[in-house]
């Protein structure tokens, strides 16, 4: 046994993996590989707790990124005494179907809390939080509307008062201007823009008819926005029968979209490579009639590297002639967005509610016309009042316990809590909802089969169609549960009452930070936010400050003590009511007995240490794949491959670790674009050195990378 390993001889029933939700395809990909995975009778876990070993000291010291032990500790460490070891391990119940599985004996855990770069404190810097009024004390009848929409308004959709944006933009828009908008997320931009157009479309005379073709187009970014925008103007129209909706996305058959196209649509909703699609490939797309275009979420189609799309969309509209009204909107506006603006819009009203609700009265009632924003205004985004906002700092190796941890205090020992889990590649959402699923499960007194007091759902690009919209609207519907997702959840979705936005892979901007808290506290609802950081990239709480953004530490220790209400997690339970400092010490413990559920999982069956394998990979891909300007946070050379596999249930750092640009999957590459970046022009190598810390060179093969 080496000075970093000990064993612990964990007694309790084990479980089978087992499915938790009735849709076939999530069933069937966690049958995948878990078939043969059963875990262990026995778990023998070490904790690294030592019997006079409190809990390590934080520092304050910022630079003190991946400290290691200096030799004093080192020494302390070596000279403490080390818990007695069973010699022999204690056998669980038996379950019927394990026998051959209780073979496996002595695994090791290797050390959680040893080894640990120092956590330094998170000093958030001290920033005013911009902020903005949710909802004014105005109607929509004071605005000259369409009395059966406004009666909509009220009796279908149940909104009365008008939001900020919506009592700024709304005018704009009715007296046919171009408008540039900008109001934190949730604030009810979609209705901002749809309101003047539904009003302006059913205005028309004579009649709109649907061979009229497009009237107006929407352009969003994902297809569950496409979807939402497309039921929230099915709503809105209902007063007005002869006016249609439609709606366009990747993933839907062309054939019959022709067909829809061809019968007639009026308002146009789509995301953008599908109506490029259909702009090269329809004969019956026109566009003609356009009097509307809208980009919603804005910067984001550009981001997503449409804006080659962008330009054919308004080439095929500028080229059919018509004069229209353009809107752009966005919670959080960019360079690339105000570029856009010039490029298509004439003289546009810059509508930013959190200017206004900083100003003057005056200037609220009178949104800027034509001139750009300021640029430190650009920067600093709103984000909703009453979320609130945390940050943990988690060393590599502790990530999946925490997160677990997580989840349980909110979905088991919380009523109603609704959790989205961001991580950055779809092969990891795929391995958490399998691992998280099988590990969290109680198995009730008497019962062989595992359930779960809470659902678990997934959400990412390579998921089917069909499955994607089950999923939302499942979720939507769903009072409580763990959506695990990608940044595909990030933008526009109004999902209702979540709880809790966990970002357990950082985001790639300050804006997409927004965009993916902003899933919460929607509309003046409360809500909360919890940025998982390792010690290596707590510079992260700066560069959110620069924006404005502030956060509140959450220790992780307070984080870990969920796992104290959990007798599943339950050691040997040897620190029990012993000396001061022995619940921390058995906080370890059950830790330490969780993470070796997961490893014992994880290496149940080759398929499982597979999909472990195939998840790090796409997590070190991303890391790669972060900003040059974030590079001082999140750099690969900061990475430690042996502490990062732990977080993915492997034992050791795999070997052949392999990062090339072959094994990233389509939808990967377009969840997490960022990980295309550098891989196939220039491969780089990946080694490992004494220390498990990843570097890379570049090197000439196309064969990719191995470490
Ligand atoms: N005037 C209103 N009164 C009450 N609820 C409203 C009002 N306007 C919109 N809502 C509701 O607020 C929620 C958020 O609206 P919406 O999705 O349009 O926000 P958003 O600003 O576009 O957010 P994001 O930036 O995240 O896309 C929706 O559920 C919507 O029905």
């Amino acid at each position: 046994m080496t000075e970093d390993t000990l064993m612990i001889n964990i007694s309790s029933p084990l479980t089978n993996v087992h499915s938790i939700s009735s849709k076939k395809g999530r069933r069937l990909s966690r049958q995948k590989w878990t078939a043969n995975n059963t875990r262990t009778g026995k778990r023998k876990a070490s904790s690294g707790v030592q019997a006079g070993g409190s809990a390590k000291r934080r520092t304050i010291s910022a630079s003190s990124r991946h400290v290691k032990p200096n030799s004093a500790e080192r020494e302390k460490r070596a000279a403490a005494p080390v818990p007695k070891l069973s010699a022999k391990a204690r056998t669980s119940p038996q379950v019927p179907g394990e026998s051959k599985e209780h073979d496996r004996t002595f695994i090791k855990t290797s050390s959680l809390f040893r080894n640990n770069p120092e956590i330094p404190d998170v000093l958030s810097p001290v920033v005013t939080q911009v902020t903005e009024k949710v909802f004014t004390g105005n109607s929509f009848q004071e605005l000259e509307l369409h009395p059966h929409l406004v009666a909509t308004l009220s009796k279908v959709l149940n909104v009365t008062s008008m939001t900020s944006v919506q009592k700024q933009t709304i005018p704009v828009l009715l007296s046919g201007k171009d408008a540039v908008v900008r109001s934190q997320t949730g604030s009810g931009k979609t209705l901002a823009y749809g309101i003047p157009l539904v009003q302006s479309l059913q205005a028309i005379q004579p009649k709109v008819k649907r061979s009229d073709g497009p009237l107006a187009v929407v352009i969003v970014p994902t297809r569950e926005l496409a979807q939402q925008s497309f039921q929230i103007f099915q709503k809105l129209l209902k007063p007005f029968t002869w006016i249609v909706p439609g709606v366009l996305m990747g993933g839907e058959k062309r054939k019959a979209e022709k067909a829809r196209l061809r019968k007639g649509i009026n308002i146009l909703i789509s995301t953008p490579g599908r109506l490029v699609d259909h702009i090269k490939n329809t004969l019956s797309i026109a566009f003609s009639a356009v009097r509307w275009l809208v980009l919603d979420e804005a910067d984001r189609t550009l981001d997503l590297g449409f804006e080659k799309d962008l330009t054919v969309v308004l080439n095929a509209l500028n080229t059919a002639g018509s004069s229209r009204q353009n809107v752009l909107l966005s919670a959080t506006l960019t360079e690339g967005l105000s570029r856009l603006a010039s490029v298509s819009m004439t003289t546009p009203v810059y509508v930013h509610v959190s200017e206004a609700a900083g100003s003057s009265a005056e200037a609220a009632e009178h949104p800027r016309q034509a001139a750009p924003p300021a640029a430190p205004q650009v920067d600093s985004y709103a984000v909703p009042s009453r979320l609130q906002q945390h940050v943990v700092v988690v060393p590599s190796k502790l990530r999946l316990v925490c997160l677990a941890a997580v989840i349980l205090a909110k979905c088991k020992y919380e009523r109603g809590q609704k959790l989205i889990v961001f991580v950055s590649s779809c092969e990891a959402v795929e391995f958490l909802l399998t691992l998280l699923s099988a590990v969290l499960s109680d198995k009730p007194a008497g019962s062989h089969k595992p359930q779960l007091a809470f659902g678990f759902f997934r959400l990412h690009g390579n998921m089917q169609q069909q499955e994607r919209t089950e999923v939302f609207q499942e979720f939507s519907q769903s009072q409580s549960g763990v959506l695990l997702c990608t940044d595909v959840a990030a933008r526009g979705l109004d999902l209702p009452q979540v709880t809790w936005i966990v970002q357990y892979d950082p985001p790639v901007s300050a804006a997409e930070y927004v965009h993916r808290v902003g899933r919460t506290a929607r509309i003046g609802a409360r809500g909360s936010g919890l940025l998982f950081l390792t010690p290596s990239e707590t510079a992260y709480v700066d560069v959110l400050a620069s924006h404005n953004i502030s956060l509140c530490e959450m220790k992780m220790e307070d984080v870990l003590s969920t796992l104290m209400q959990d007798d599943h997690f339950k050691g040997r339970g040897r620190w029990e009511g012993k000396k001061a400092g022995s619940r921390e010490l058995e906080m370890r413990e059950r830790a330490t007995v969780l993470q070796t559920d997961f490893e014992n999982f994880v290496h149940g069956s080759p398929e499982s240490v597979q999909a472990a394998k195939k998840a790090l990979q796409s997590y070190v891909r991303a890391y790669t794949a972060y900003p040059s300007a974030l590079k001082h946070v999140f750099h690969i050379r900061n990475l430690h491959l042996g502490h990062a596999a732990k977080s993915f249930g492997l034992r050791d750092a795999p070997q052949g670790l392999s990062l090339a640009a072959e094994g990233t999957t389509k939808g990967s590459r377009k969840d997490i674009k960022r990980c295309a970046v550098g891989f196939s022009a220039q491969p780089a190598r990946w080694s490992v050195n004494s220390q498990g810390m990843c570097g890379y060179r570049r090197v000439e093969s196309t064969r990719g990378v191995r470490a």
